[in-house]
C-alpha cells in the first residue's frame, strides 16, 4: 500500500448528504480510516468549520462549495462530488487552491432516465389525479384526457447522458423522438435533431430537460416557451432547479394549458428531510414533486459510491487526476522503489526551471516527469529514487508560483 507524506490515519475524510456505504469501503481498503459520514447537507457556517481540517470532502448536490468554503478549507486536497452536476462547487476557487474536484458522470444516468420515462406514462394517463382521489375513497373512472404513450412526440432538451439513453428507451416504446442540444449530436435509432428550442416545443407531447445549470440554461423554460408548448403537453424537468420558472408552470397547470408536469429539482430545495418543501407547485393536480430523486436508486448510488471513492483514493495514492472536472489530467502508472512529488503552481513562465535547477543543484536524478497544464495551473509529477525526495521537498515549497506540493512514498 503507497505511504502517502502524512500518514494514512491522519488523511481526514468528511463524507456529506448520505454517501453510499460503498465509498466508506473503498476509502478504509485503501488504508482511509479517518473517514465521517453526515445524512445531510450542512449549514453554510457549519460546513466552513467542519472543512477547516478536512484533506478529502464528499458532497452530492445540496452542498454548495463557495470560494469561501474553500478558503476556510486550508487542508482540502480533493473534493468528490458523488453525482454528475457540479455547479454546486466554485471550480475555479477549488482550482485556484490547487483542490482537484472528481465526479460521477454515469452511474445514474440509467436511474434518472427510467423515473422520466415512467412519469411520462403516468401524467399522460392523469394517474397522479386519480391516485389520490383513489386514497381519499373517490372513484375517478375516465378515459377523458388520458393517452398511451405509443405514437406520441417526446422532445428531448440536451442529448448528453441521459437525454440519449431516454431517447432509446422511449423509442422502444413506440414514441417518436426529437431532440435540442447546443452540439450536434449523433441521433440514436430514429431520433431526430431540431434546430432550435422553439421548434421543439411546438412540436412535442412531452419535453423533458437534460441539461447541465449553466448561464445558457437558467431559466430557459419561462413563461414564453411554456407559451410556445403545444395544449395539453406534458413539461418534465429531472435537471436542475433553476432551469424552469416555477409560477409561469404553476400557471399553465391550473389554467389548463399543460395537461401535467413532473418536476424534481427546484430552485430552493429542503437542505434535510426535515426541512419543509416549499413550491407554488404543491396542491396542483396532475403534477408530480419528487424531492430530487432521479438519481437515486439503490444501483446508482452505491456504483457513485465506488466510482468517486476510487478516484480520491487514486489520486491520494498515486496522483492520478484523470476525469478531474477542474484539473489537468494525468493518468499515472504506479512508482515502486521511487518517491513520487506532486508539484501543482500557476501556469506562469519560469516555475519548470525553477523545479529542475533545485533537482539539478541536489544531485538527484529525476526517474520520470510528468506534465499537465490548463490555462491557469501546472501539474507536474516527479518520480526520484526512494529516500531523495525529503531532501528537495522545502525548496520545491519555494518556487514562486507554487501552490501546493505533495509526496507519496
Ligand atoms: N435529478 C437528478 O437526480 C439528476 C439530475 N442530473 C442533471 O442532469 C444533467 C444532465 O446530465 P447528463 O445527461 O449526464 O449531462 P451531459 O453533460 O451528458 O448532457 C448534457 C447535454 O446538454 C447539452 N446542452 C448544454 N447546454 C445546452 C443548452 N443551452 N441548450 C441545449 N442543450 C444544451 C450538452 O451539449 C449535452 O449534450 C446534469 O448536469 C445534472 O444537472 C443528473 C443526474 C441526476
Ligand atoms: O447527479 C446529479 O447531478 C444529481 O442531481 C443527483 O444529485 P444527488 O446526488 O441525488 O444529490
Amino acid at each position: 500500500m503507497t505511504k502517502t507524506s502524512l500518514d494514512k490515519n491522519k488523511i481526514k475524510i468528511l463524507l456529506l448528504e448520505g454517501i453510499h456505504p460503498s465509498a466508506v469501503e473503498v476509502l478504509k481498503q485503501a488504508g482511509y480510516t479517518n473517514v465521517e459520514t453526515v445524512a445531510g447537507a450542512l449549514p453554510a457556517e457549519e460546513l466552513k468549520a467542519r472543512v477547516a481540517d478536512v484533506h478529502f470532502l464528499g458532497i452530492r448536490s445540496r452542498t454548495q462549495l463557495t470560494e469561501e468554503v474553500f478558503e476556510a478549507a486550508h487542508k482540502l486536497v480533493a473534493v468528490g462530488a458523488f453525482c454528475i452536476g457540479t455547479n454546486q462547487i466554485d471550480l475555479n476557487a477549488a482550482r485556484a487552491r490547487a483542490v482537484a474536484v472528481f465526479n460521477a458522470p454515469y452511474s445514474n444516468t440509467r436511474s434518472v432516465a427510467e423515473l422520466v420515462l415512467a412519469e411520462a406514462i403516468l401524467l399522460l394517463r392523469g394517474i397522479p389525479e386519480k391516485n389520490i382521489v383513489a386514497h381519499r375513497g373517490g372513484w375517478l373512472k375516465s378515459a377523458s384526457n388520458s393517452y398511451e404513450i405509443r405514437g406520441k412526440t417526446l422532445g428531448i432538451v440536451g442529448y448528453g447522458s441521459i437525454g440519449s439513453q431516454l431517447s432509446v428507451l422511449a423509442e422502444s416504446l413506440g414514441m417518436h423522438v426529437i431532440f435540442y442540444d447546443v452540439i450536434t449530436k449523433l441521433p440514436l435509432g430514429n431520433a431526430h435533431q431540431v434546430h432550435s428550442l422553439n421548434e421543439l416545443l411546438a412540436q412535442s407531447d412531452i419535453v423533458s430537460l437534460h441539461v447541465p445549470e449553466l448561464a445558457s440554461t437558467k431559466w430557459m423554460i419561462g413563461a414564453k416557451e411554456i407559451a410556445a408548448m403545444k395544449e395539453g403537453s406534458i413539461l418534465i424537468n429531472a435537471s436542475r432547479g433553476t432551469v424552469v420558472e416555477i409560477e409561469p408552470l404553476a400557471e399553465a397547470i391550473k389554467s389548463k394549458k399543460l395537461l401535467g408536469a413532473a418536476i424534481d429539482v427546484f430552485p430552493v430545495e429542503p437542505r434535510t428531510n426535515k426541512d419543509e418543501f416549499i413550491s407554488p407547485l404543491r396542491g396542483l393536480d396532475n403534477v408530480i414533486l419528487t424531492p430530487h430523486i432521479g438519481g437515486s436508486t439503490m444501483e446508482a448510488q452505491a456504483n457513485i459510491g465506488l466510482e468517486v471513492a476510487e478516484k480520491l483514493a487514486k489520486y491520494s495514492d498515486n496522483g492520478t487526476t484523470t476525469t478531474s472536472v477542474n484539473f489537468p489530467e494525468a493518468a499515472l502508472p504506479a512508482h515502486p522503489g521511487r518517491d513520487r512529488i506532486l508539484h501543482i503552481h500557476r501556469n506562469v513562465p519560469g516555475v519548470m526551471t525553477a523545479i529542475n535547477q533545485i533537482f539539478s543543484e541536489a544531485k538527484i536524478n529525476i526517474a520520470a516527469q510528468y506534465l499537465q497544464t490548463d490555462d491557469s495551473i501546472g501539474y507536474v509529477v516527479i518520480d526520484v529514487e526512494a529516500g531523495t525526495a525529503d531532501k528537495v521537498k522545502d525548496a520545491l515549497k519555494e518556487v514562486p508560483g507554487t501552490v501546493r506540493t505533495r509526496v507519496l512514498f
